[in-house]
């Protein structure tokens, strides 16, 4: 009888909707409150700190240090190299050396490939994407399987003049416009990466298509960081309907939704006109779409892969020639020991190509470094367990979302001594007998693990490859000088995120000879 006049609308449509917003959140919250303790508690997670509650990539929900990867390290030394702590009602688990990492995600990959399932996902669709699919979808398989063909060396083989084609345009960039490098260097994958998949060619930095794709990773970068929202934690928040107080999520993601398809159709939609008209060019999409006895899905498999790629396959790669740029300018030594060898061996008239790979092992081992010195994904992209484990007599629970951590892996000094230090020669040991100094190749880390590995490694190296050599090739990266005349030393400092990049830093890039300026600008 107390109670009647709270559960009984006083007056008008307001009071109605109030009341059934604080019935719909009391229901999630008693529903939180109980299913835990319903779980019971007798085994025993991987040790952890307590209290700890943040999202497993960012720093979105307890601001702290933006290093988290660091962060990360640090604990491990605390509490071993897996370790354990909860947020919001999801269990992180991170691994923090190689030996935990091949165990769980390389032994074990047939439960620890899925990815954690995010209600915001479905809400906008990106669950579509491969980066973001589940492991359980029927569709995972024939997906990873087609993105693997297309990507592969014969694939990429496929694709190389044009991708050189792309390189040459970078080089020219940067010769009439050295200060803009980041944004020639974002022209020149996300040409080879509309190429490769769509057939498209990007004409310039304010190319529709483009433009279109970058605003939506920027909305969607600043938005969608996992733990942000609410309904990721409570689920069932989901069917909360958009028309109650605190609804407003509900039209945020239906608008992320439509420009999530927006922008997946848009290129398929240009790649299936031009297929039509007979002039295109055999990109992913064609390949794909002229294959005989395709199962009746197969156009919209291939439109979520060929969506996955611009969101995979651009930051990633454009974040990692930064960390290149960033390094270069601080160790001149190792930038002259790669411009000596690539004189040597190509000469200087003209590019380097991929065949002349194998003859540039400090060429290579320079690329080697600068993907463990800092990783473009330090925390690589999360994976989730799908039934209960024990490893090492540690209980890991069934939808534990498992966090590699990528950096500590390349800064473990008993497999990296002096990880702080930038030296391409640790992999190639001080003489030719001497196989032991050889440090591992930090490609084995960098690129993720098991079922779920970069679907995009092989066209990644290639492009990396041919970027980094023809620059070290034709140019010099300096530091720039202030207006004193000072020298500026850029700071080793790293956004946080997914892919995680230098914070904006300044260099000075000059041609290295006029037989330089030459080759950018009529070599062949
Ligand atoms: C330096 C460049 C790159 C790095 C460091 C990198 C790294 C990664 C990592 C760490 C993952 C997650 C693996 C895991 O879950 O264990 C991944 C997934 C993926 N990458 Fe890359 N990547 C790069 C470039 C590319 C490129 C150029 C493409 C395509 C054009 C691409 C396509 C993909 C796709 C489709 C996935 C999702 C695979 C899945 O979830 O099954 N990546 N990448």
């Amino acid at each position: 009888m107390v109670l009647a006049p709270l559960w009984i609308p006083v007056s008008g449509l307001a009071a109605d909707k109030a009341t059934l917003a604080i019935a719909f959140l009391l229901l999630v919250l008693v529903a939180s409150f109980v299913a835990p303790s319903l779980q019971g508690n007798s085994k025993l997670p991987p040790p952890g700190p307590h209290g700890f509650r943040q999202s497993p990539t960012s720093r979105s929900i307890v601001g702290r240090r933006k290093d988290i990867w660091r962060q990360y390290a640090e604990w491990s030394r605390m509490y071993g190299p897996v370790f354990s702590f909860r947020s919001h009602r999801l269990n992180i688990v991170v691994l923090n050396s190689a030996k935990a990492i091949h165990d769980l995600l390389g032994t074990r990959s047939k439960i620890y490939s899925d990815r954690p399932s995010s209600a915001t996902n479905d809400l906008t669709t990106l669950a579509k994407s491969l980066v973001r699919m589940s492991s359980q979808s029927p569709h995972f398989h024939t997906t990873r399987r087609i993105a693997h063909e297309e990507l592969s060396a014969k694939g990429t083989a496929r694709h190389l003049p044009s991708i050189e084609g792309d390189v040459k345009l970078l080089l020219k960039n940067l010769l009439s416009d050295p200060k803009h490098f980041e944004q020639h260097l974002r022209l020149c994958q996300s040409r080879s990466v509309l190429k490769t998949i769509y057939g498209y060619t990007v004409e310039s930095n304010d190319d529709y298509l483009v433009t279109k794709i970058e605003d939506w990773m920027k909305v969607y970068n600043s938005t969608m960081h996992p733990g942000t929202w609410l309904v990721d934690s409570y689920p069932i928040l989901k069917y909360y309907p958009g028309w109650l107080p605190g609804g407003g999520f509900q039209t945020f993601m239906a608008k992320r939704r439509a420009s999530t398809e927006e922008v997946r159709n848009l290129p398929f939609e240009w790649a299936k006109l031009e297929i039509k008209s007979g002039k295109s060019y055999p990109s992913f999409v064609l390949n794909q779409m002229s294959r005989e006895n395709i199962i009746p899905e197969h156009e919209e498999i291939v439109k979520n892969v060929a969506g996955t790629m611009y969101m995979a396959g651009v930051d990633t790669v454009v974040s990692t020639m930064l960390i290149f740029f960033l390094l270069m300018t601080l160790n001149p030594d190792a930038q002259k020991r790669a411009q000596d060898e690539i004189s040597s061996v190509v000469g200087s008239d003209r590019l380097p190509q991929l065949s002349d790979r194998e003859r540039l092992p400090y060429v290579d081992a320079l690329i080697q470094e600068v993907f463990r010195f800092h990783p473009g994904g330090p925390l690589g992209v999360p994976h989730s367990v799908t039934q209960d484990d024990y490893y090492e007599g540690m209980y890991i629970q069934k939808g534990s979302i498992i966090v590699p951590n990528i950096w500590a892996v390349t800064h473990d000094e008993s497999m990296y001594p002096d990880p702080m230090q930038f030296d391409p020669a640790r992999y190639l040991g001080k003489s030719e007998k001497d196989a032991k100094g050889i440090q591992p190749d930090p490609r084995n880390f960098v690129f993720g693990f098991g079922r779920r590995v970069c679907a995009g490694m092989y066209f990644a190296e290639v492009t990396l490859f041919l970027q980094i050599s023809s620059i070290l090739a034709t140019f010099n990266i300096l530091k720039e000088k202030d207006a004193d005349g000072v020298e500026i030393t850029p700071q080793l400092d790293f956004t946080p995120g997914i892919v995680s990049r230098p914070e904006v830093f300044v260099c000075k890039i000059v041609p290295r000879s006029d037989a330089a300026i030459d080759l950018i600008m009529w070599g062949q």
